[in-house]
Order: structure tokens, then C-alpha cells, then sequence
């Protein structure tokens, strides 16, 4: 017998399983949320808003550079920026989440969650104790992820910095090493070095930064992090870390045989899926990587249909938004399928997470995508057609900035003349991409697209270029 039943066990309250839990109940349903750490997950106190209020300053502070006229009184006073993220993060304290699951109204339980066989689940409660929970419907896993450390040799023991302690940053260290030239590691090694980090050394093992963005992107990106002293080093990976005591400095060993002495090692080098510790065997399933899902977001390795992933565990898309979309389809999916009703309508599918996902970069510059890279759609088989700007061109940009630099690309499929993707970067465009979200995801056609037209004088001409370009 289980202690309490509810309609919808959620297992994780990130951004991704509260929203699950409230659809849910919007839907007629009751539910429990259960969190082993902060309600809020991994983003709201360690990734997303930490890691963006560390990054506003700098970007703003680039601006204000690039505007005649305009001066900061002197550097930025990384006190005051952390003492404003230490805002933006409520003190580590969710009171506030866990009021907002509680208003849902769904009941929130803290612990570590297992499930247990077929709709049930267990809590190991911060007491120690074990609550047994039912569920009469659905059991949704929002687990989310974990830093993924590589195995290199004395790296565990060097206590590297993840995600968690480079947002969280108290001190920012003179001498920073940073392992991945991928999304965390490109705008970590931004914030902290324009915070403090003098002597900053980004290992990159490939050719090229953001390797699954358009070329162009890592280009303009590696460009304005040597304009600004950090050290990009390309195909270069550790093979062995020393700190002999946790007071020593780090001693990090490259595969060309040269060595980089740092105050601090930050591993940014993709991230684990949280499947190891919630009861996977106990209804069949292996935990060996991401939780494969329909389209309604339904386990599909469980043919009895009542287990759900949404979020950063089911890898679809590793990020938020996207976490929170897939969310609202869950729970509106679950809701209808509780109630008898038709469970196929268009909001109970995810379709954006297969046209590709919006994505922003919040470096300077900005890297703004979505949808397919030219490669990528050339990949999967489309008739590609791509038309690149260089964004200093357009009129509106002239007016934002002395010496703007981007540049932006769209791919065509050209079979059916509507946008596979768009890519945007440069400063200040991150509300530019959610035009090119509705034309990739509601497949504008082209010619439709042309009477839509940007206001003059405003970045957002980079619109017509591209059609110009493209020969309307
Ligand atoms: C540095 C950094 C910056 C980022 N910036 C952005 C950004 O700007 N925009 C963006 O869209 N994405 C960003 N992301 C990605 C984003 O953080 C994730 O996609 C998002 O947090 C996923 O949400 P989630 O709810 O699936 O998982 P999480 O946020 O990881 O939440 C999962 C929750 O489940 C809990 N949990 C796990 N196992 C159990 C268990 N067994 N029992 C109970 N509770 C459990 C965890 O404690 C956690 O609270 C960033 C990531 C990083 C690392
Ligand atoms: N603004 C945002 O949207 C945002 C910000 C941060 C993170 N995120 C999301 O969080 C997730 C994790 O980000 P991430 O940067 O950790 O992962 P990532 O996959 O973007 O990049 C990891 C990088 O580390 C490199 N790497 C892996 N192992 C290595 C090794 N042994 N030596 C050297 N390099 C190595 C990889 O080649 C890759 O370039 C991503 O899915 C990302 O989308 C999003």
C-alpha cells in the first residue's frame, strides 16, 4: 500500500517537472512533485540565471565600448555582479519555488525519489525515512542532468569546477583553465574572465568553437575572445591534472606535451542524464543513457504506456525552454488521456524539438540559432539552398554600434521553399531569433515571409538582405 495516491507523480522539480506538475492539474488532475535538492533544478540556481546574470554586465559593458560618447567610470565591479546573482538566485533558498508547486496546488515532497515497480515510486525523505507514493495515472521523470567529468588521468582528484561552483563563484580565481569549447564553456570563459580571471586558457580538443553551429559563429566568437585576452587553444585536450594538496595550484597536462598552471580547472564538457539512482530496473528499463519518448513525451520502452521523460533526461534538446514546452505537452497529454478525452490534438505533440530548437549564446556576440545547420540539413537529405549577410551592412545595425560586426545565414529547403534554420550573431540580437523560430517552426513559406516587413531603421532589416539575397 502506498502512503499517499495521486493522479501524476512528478520525480524532479527543475524548470521542466513544475510545469509538467501544473499543466497537469490545470487539466483536472491531482499531482506530487518530488526534489531531492532545490526546487527550481539545476538552471535556476546553477546554469541558466546564475550563468545570465554573470554574462548581462559584460555584454553591456561591451556595448557601452562600441557607442562614441559613451565611457564606463572604470572596470566592472565583479562585487556587485555576484552580489546581484546572489539575487538572482534567492540565496540558494526555493521557499519561493516550493511555494509556487504548493499554489499549483500540487504537494511537494522533499527527497530522493526511486520508482518502484509499475505507478508507484519511493521517497527517501532528508530524515531518512521512506514515504511510498501511487499514482493513479502517470509517473513523469524530470531528473534532469549532471556535469560530465572526463576520465583523464587526476582530474576527480584535482576537485575540478563544474557548472555548479563557476556560476556559484565567490572568488574568481587570476588563473582559470577551462576543459570544452562547447556552449558552458564559451560563456563561462567569458563571464569569469571579464570578472577577474586575467590569465584565462580555453582548451578546445576540435577546430572550432560551438561545433554544432554554423562555422561562421565559432569564427566571429574565438575572434572576440583573443580581441580580449582569453587564451583559445584548438585541438588540445589534458591528459593528466595535479594538485598535489587542495591548496596548490593545478597543473594541467596537454596532449602536445606542455603544461598550464591555474588557480582553478573548470570542466565543461557536456553533461550525464540523472537515470542512475530512480528505479529504472524495478519496472524493466536499463538506465544506460537519455529515456527514449514518443512524441507525447510517453516512455516508449514501456509498452503499458503510464511512464513519462520530460526535460534535460530524456536528451532531446538540453535546454530549458524546450524542457518546459515538452512539459506542457505532458501534462495536457496526461490530463486528457486520464479523462477519456482526444488525446491527439496538435498542442499534445512535440514537433519543435524535430525542426530544431531556438538556442541562444549569451556571449558577446551573441550566437543565436534555430533549426538546421547548412551541414546538418544537407545531412538529412534536403535540397539546400543558404544566403549569408554580413550584418554590419544593415542600415538599423550602423546606428547600434561603432565597428558592428556579424553576420547571419539562413538554409532554404528548397523543394518547398520554407527556412530549415536561421543563424544570427552578433551584439544584441537575441530577440531577433524568435522571428526565425515562427518562420522555421511554422514553416513560413518564402514567399510569404517577403510581406513581412522589418522597420526601418532596425537590425531586424537583416530580414530583407536575407530575401534579397535570396532573389525575391
Ligand atoms: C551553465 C549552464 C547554463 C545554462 N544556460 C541555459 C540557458 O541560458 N538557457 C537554456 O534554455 N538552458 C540553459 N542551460 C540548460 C538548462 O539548465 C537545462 O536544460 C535545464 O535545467 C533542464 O531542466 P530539467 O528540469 O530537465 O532539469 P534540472 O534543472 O537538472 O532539474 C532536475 C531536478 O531534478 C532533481 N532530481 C534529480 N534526480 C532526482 C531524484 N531521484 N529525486 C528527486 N529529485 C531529483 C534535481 O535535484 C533537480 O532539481 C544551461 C545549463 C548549464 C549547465
Ligand atoms: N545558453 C544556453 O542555451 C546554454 C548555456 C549553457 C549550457 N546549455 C546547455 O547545456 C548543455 C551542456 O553544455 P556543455 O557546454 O557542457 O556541453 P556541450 O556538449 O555544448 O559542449 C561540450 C564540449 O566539451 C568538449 N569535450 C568533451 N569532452 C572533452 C575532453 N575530454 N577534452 C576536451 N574537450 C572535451 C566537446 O567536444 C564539446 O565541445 C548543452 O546541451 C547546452 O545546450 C545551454
Amino acid at each position: 500500500m502506498a502512503d499517499d495516491v495521486f493522479d501524476v507523480i512528478v520525480i524532479g522539480a527543475g524548470p521542466v517537472g513544475e510545469i509538467a506538475a501544473a499543466r497537469a492539474v490545470r487539466g483536472g488532475l491531482t499531482a506530487a512533485v518530488v526534489e531531492r535538492r532545490l526546487a527550481g533544478g539545476e538552471c535556476a540556481y546553477y546554469a541558466c540565471i546564475p550563468s545570465k546574470a554573470l554574462l548581462r554586465p559584460v555584454g553591456l559593458s561591451a556595448e557601452v565600448g562600441r557607442m562614441p560618447g559613451l565611457a564606463l567610470r572604470g572596470p566592472i565591479d565583479t562585487a556587485a555582479v555576484l552580489a546581484r546573482r546572489d539575487e538572482t538566485v534567492s540565496g540558494f533558498d526555493d521557499g519561493g519555488q516550493v511555494s509556487w508547486i504548493e499554489n499549483v496546488p500540487a504537494t511537494f515532497v522533499r527527497g530522493h525519489g526511486r520508482l518502484a515497480g509499475p505507478l508507484r515510486a519511493e521517497v527517501t525523505t532528508p530524515d531518512g525515512g521512506v514515504r511510498t507514493l501511487g499514482a493513479r495515472h502517470a509517473v513523469i521523470v524530470a531528473t534532469g542532468s549532471d556535469p560530465l567529468i572526463p576520465d583523464v588521468p587526476g582530474l576527480r582528484e584535482a576537485r575540478p569546477w563544474t557548472n555548479r561552483e563557476a556560476t556559484s563563484v565567490q572568488q574568481v580565481p587570476k588563473r582559470l583553465v577551462v576543459i570544452g569549447g562547447g556552449v558552458v564553456g564559451c560563456e563561462m570563459s567569458q563571464a569569469l574572465h571579464a570578472l577577474g580571471a586575467q590569465e584565462t586558457t580555453l582548451l578546445v580538443r576540435g577546430d572550432r568553437l560551438l561545433g554544432r553551429t554554423e562555422p561562421f559563429a565559432g569564427d566571429l566568437l574565438v575572434k572576440s575572445f583573443q580581441e580580449s585576452g582569453i587564451d583559445v587553444r584548438f585541438g588540445r585536450s589534458p591528459t593528466r591534472v595535479e594538485r598535489p594538496t587542495p591548496d596548490d595550484p593545478v597543473t594541467v597536462h596537454l596532449d602536445d606535451g606542455s603544461t598550464i598552471e591555474a588557480d582553478e580547472i573548470l570542466v565543461a564538457a557536456g553533461r550525464r542524464v540523472n537515470v542512475g539512482d530512480i528505479g529504472l530496473e524495478t519496472i524493466g528499463l536499463e538506465a544506460n543513457g537519455p529515456i527514449a519518448v514518443d512524441a507525447s513525451m510517453r516512455a516508449t520502452g514501456l509498452p503499458d504506456g503510464w511512464l513519462y521523460a520530460i526535460g534535460d533526461v530524456n536528451g532531446l534538446n538540453m535546454l530549458t525552454h524546450m524542457g518546459k514546452y515538452q512539459a506542457r505537452v505532458c501534462g495536457d497529454v496526461i490530463a486528457a488521456r486520464a479523462g477519456g478525452l482526444p488525446d491527439d490534438l496538435p498542442s499534445h505533440r512535440d514537433s519543435a524539438d524535430y525542426r530544431g530548437a531556438p538556442q541562444v549564446i549569451f556571449t558577446d556576440p551573441e550566437v543565436c540559432v534555430v533549426g538546421r545547420t547548412e551541414s546538418q540539413a544537407r545531412a538529412d537529405g534536403f535540397t539546400v539552398r543558404t544566403v549569408e549577410y554580413d550584418m554590419s551592412a544593415v542600415e538599423g545595425a550602423y546606428l547600434m554600434a561603432e565597428n558592428y560586426t556579424g553576420r547571419a545565414k539562413m538554409v532554404v529547403d528548397e523543394d518547398r521553399r520554407v527556412l530549415l534554420g536561421v543563424t544570427f550573431v552578433a551584439p544584441a540580437v537575441v530577440d531577433l531569433l524568435h522571428s526565425a523560430t515562427i518562420a522555421v517552426n511554422a514553416e513560413v513559406p518564402i514567399d510569404v515571409l517577403w510581406h513581412a516587413v522589418p522597420s526601418f531603421p532596425t537590425v531586424s532589416e537583416v530580414w530583407l538582405n536575407l530575401l534579397e539575397g535570396y532573389g525575391l
